[in-house]
């Protein structure tokens, strides 16, 4: 998968990408991220990127001019053509749904307002999916394009070994993750790891934490359940889990 990301800050998308999971993509070529920089399309002596907004009041809108050359430099960089996305609060709200479908396309490029953000018309006609991480409002899109290279990075096929494949299953199914454990069995203050996950019997473990994963979710996020119909088997763990809460 190619990913083209239209920011001021270049740097702060590269360091994002180079590390981890996505940073081991990238070396594995599953990824690619390449960073433009709007300034480098500007041609007056002062490189200006941002401008006054009409009809007054505080802030400054990004200029069109370098943004559109700046497109135009991005699409014609590979011939794929690309899905255009543009990170604004008011964007979609981002899903892992979206996210897995997102990971299945060739090609993303990633548009990063600054300052107010963007001439509306060039919203219109360069933008295919407005997309928002949360409903707060940051200093700059940057931070949502890395989550999105993160997210899908993630997901191409090979970018996870078999030890962080787990991550990868636990929250596919739309349900929270179950609670994890390591050394020492017993710790300083005496609290112990559940038996069961020292019991070795792989049924008893892969029940315990499919009923501590429904019933986390049943108490953090009853919206992420709402929107699931559970099979008899997981109703019955998660009764059981509820029965032991209320006890
Ligand atoms: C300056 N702002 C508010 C702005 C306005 C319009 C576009 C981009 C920006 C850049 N800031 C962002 C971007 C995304 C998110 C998000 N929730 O995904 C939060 N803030």
């Amino acid at each position: 998968m190619r990913i083209d990301v239209l920011t001021l800050f270049p740097e702060f998308i590269h360091a994002a990408a180079a590390v981890g999971v996505v940073g081991r993509a990238q070396q594995r070529g599953l990824i690619e991220v390449a960073a433009w920089n709007p300034r480098d399309f500007t041609h007056d002596n002062y490189r200006r990127v941002d401008e006054r907004t009409f009809g007054g009041g505080p802030g400054m809108v990004m200029s069109t001019r370098p943004l559109t050359d700046c497109l135009a430099a991005i699409r014609t960089a590979v011939p794929e053509p690309a899905r255009v996305i543009y990170l604004t609060p008011q964007g979609a709200r981002l899903t892992q749904r979206r996210v897995r479908e997102l990971a299945l396309l060739p090609r993303l490029a990633l548009v990063c307002g600054r300052y107010e953000g963007i001439d509306e018309r060039l919203i219109a006609r360069e933008i295919d999916e407005e997309i928002s991480i949360g409903d707060y409002v940051l200093s700059g899109g940057e931070l949502g394009a890395a989550v999105i290279i993160d997210a899908v990075g993630r997901l191409q096929p090979g970018a996870l070994n078999d030890a962080d494949s787990a991550a990868h299953d636990s929250f596919e199914d739309g349900l929270l993750d179950c609670p994890h454990y390591t050394r020492p069995e017993v710790d300083a203050q005496g609290d112990a790891v559940p038996a069961v996950l020292l019991s070795g019997d792989h049924a008893a473990i892969a029940r315990w934490r499919r009923r501590e994963a429904l019933g986390r979710t049943w108490l953090r996020r009853p919206d992420l359940l709402a929107r699931m119909t559970l099979s008899r088997a997981d109703r019955a763990l998660l009764d059981d889990f509820r029965r032991t809460w209320l006890a």
